[in-house]
């Protein structure tokens, strides 16, 4: 029998709803068996009514209880895990508020406001025998995995370089009031938080994750230039030169490996949407660089070009990994959430909780650099406070 994950969603906002609905898809034409969800209870902070017209909406199989406050929906008994999708602004809090309950946690991107605050979540998670994890859903990409892979066999050589972007191309004034989440301090608002997390992610995973756990070292140097929208004073762009003590996948050659992280509001990375401007990363190796295409958060298309002398340009490899069933790619992440708790594991091996405290560390230097603060109620770490 596939093991079955009861799920709490707290929250009913866009990303809750995406998260669902690829909730209850049917696994099997993803190709997994062996792990299922089900969504047994919905809460909004808002209203009741929030929560029943969200079940209404995406027709979430009866019985699933619906709420009013995230407090009634951590402490359902029928619920095992809870997915935390309000603003990063509030992760800390409700992510504390279902451990505390007892509750499995995933927790949407960014993890949390800052390090410190990621740092409690992980040691109440660990005192408490919890299961927790940060919810960037490109790591469990088959396409991800595929890439990692390649770096750790050594396809092409000794990574020295990683060049990553998330840039949207949207003109704040236009496509958001300055109260939206995107661009609003007092939800965590900016370009660093919301998408440079996955520029990141892709930096970490090559240059620190595909070594052995032993041989992960965090970031030797941090250099970076942040922009900021004038009218509240998030970043919409900034640019972050990262130097690792190491490189992969070997750790031998006492040379270091640099990587150039970069999220942007108005400019784009992909401006066609076709991949014609180039791709969103760059593994740079030593026998050979891997291309990705697609946005950094969910691509489905890379290219394997080996350095001239390790092959001729016939052995180019253009690998296309579509989402399958026109989902949006988020039930990779769920189905290892399944599989963890299934296995009595507390954290994830694809994304552990060092390294999100790592990744969480960068960004926390990046805005000191660039003199982004947020409010302190929601920098702060104490809990529980009333935001
Ligand atoms: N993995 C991914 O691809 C994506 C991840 N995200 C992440 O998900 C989180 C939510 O983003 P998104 O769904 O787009 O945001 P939305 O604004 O669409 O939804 C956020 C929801 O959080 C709840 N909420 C709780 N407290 C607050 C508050 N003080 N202010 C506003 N909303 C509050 C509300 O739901 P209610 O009233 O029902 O409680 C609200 O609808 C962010 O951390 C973001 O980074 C976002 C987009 C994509
Ligand atoms: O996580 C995300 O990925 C997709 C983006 O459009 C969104 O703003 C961001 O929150």
């Amino acid at each position: 029998m596939p093991f079955n994950l009861r799920w709490g969603i707290l929250a009913t906002g866009g990303i809750a709803e995406t998260f669902v609905k690829d909730l209850l898809l049917d696994p099997t034409k993803r190709g997994v068996t062996d792990v299922t969800h089900t969504v047994v209870a919905v809460a909004s902070s808002s209203s009741k009514s929030s929560a029943d017209s969200f079940v209404e909406r995406l027709q979430v199989p009866a019985p699933c209880a619906t709420y009013g406050s995230y407090k009634e929906a951590v402490n359902d008994s029928n619920v095992q895990a809870i997915y935390v999708a309000s603003p990063h602004s509030h992760h800390f809090q409700h992510a504390m508020l279902a451990l505390e309950a007892g509750k499995h946690v995933l927790c949407e991107k960014a993890f949390t406001v800052n390090a410190a605050q990621a740092k409690i979540l992980c040691e109440t998670a660990k005192e408490k025998g919890l299961f927790l994890m940060e919810a960037v859903w490109t790591r469990y990409f088959p396409l991800s995995i595929q890439v990692r892979h390649l770096v750790q066999s050594g396809a092409i050589g000794e990574v020295l370089r990683v060049v990553s972007d998330l840039s949207i191309g949207e003109e704040p004034e236009t496509s958001w009031d300055s109260s939206h989440r995107m661009v609003n301090k007092d939800l965590a608002g900016g370009a660093l938080l919301d998408l440079g997390v996955y520029a990141l992610t892709w930096v970490f995973q090559i240059l620190y994750h595909t070594l052995p756990r032993s041989q992960r070292k965090e970031p030797s140097q941090i250099v970076s230039h942040m922009s900021k929208y004038p009218q509240t004073g998030a970043d919409e762009s900034t640019t972050m030169l990262i130097t690792f003590p190491t490189t992969t996948p070997s750790a031998l050659s006492n040379r270091t490996s640099e990587a150039v992280a970069m999220t942007a509001f108005r400019v784009a990375t992909d401006p066609d949407n076709r991949g014609s401007a180039g791709p969103s990363i760059q593994i740079q190796g030593t026998k050979g660089h891997i291309l990705i295409f697609g946005p950094a958060y969910g691509p489905e298309r890379y290219r394997v070009v080996p350095s001239s002398g390790s092959g001729d340009p016939a052995t180019i490899q253009d690998v296309h990994m579509p989402i399958p069933g026109g989902a949006r790619g988020m039930f990779w992440e769920a189905d290892e959430v399944a599989r963890c708790l299934r296995d009595g594991k507390l954290e994830s091996d694809t994304l552990p909780w060092d390294e999100s405290i790592a990744i969480m560390k960068v960004m926390d230097e990046v805005r000191k650099q660039g003199g982004l603060v947020y409010p302190e109620n929601i920098e702060s770490t104490v809990y529980p406070l009333n935001l």
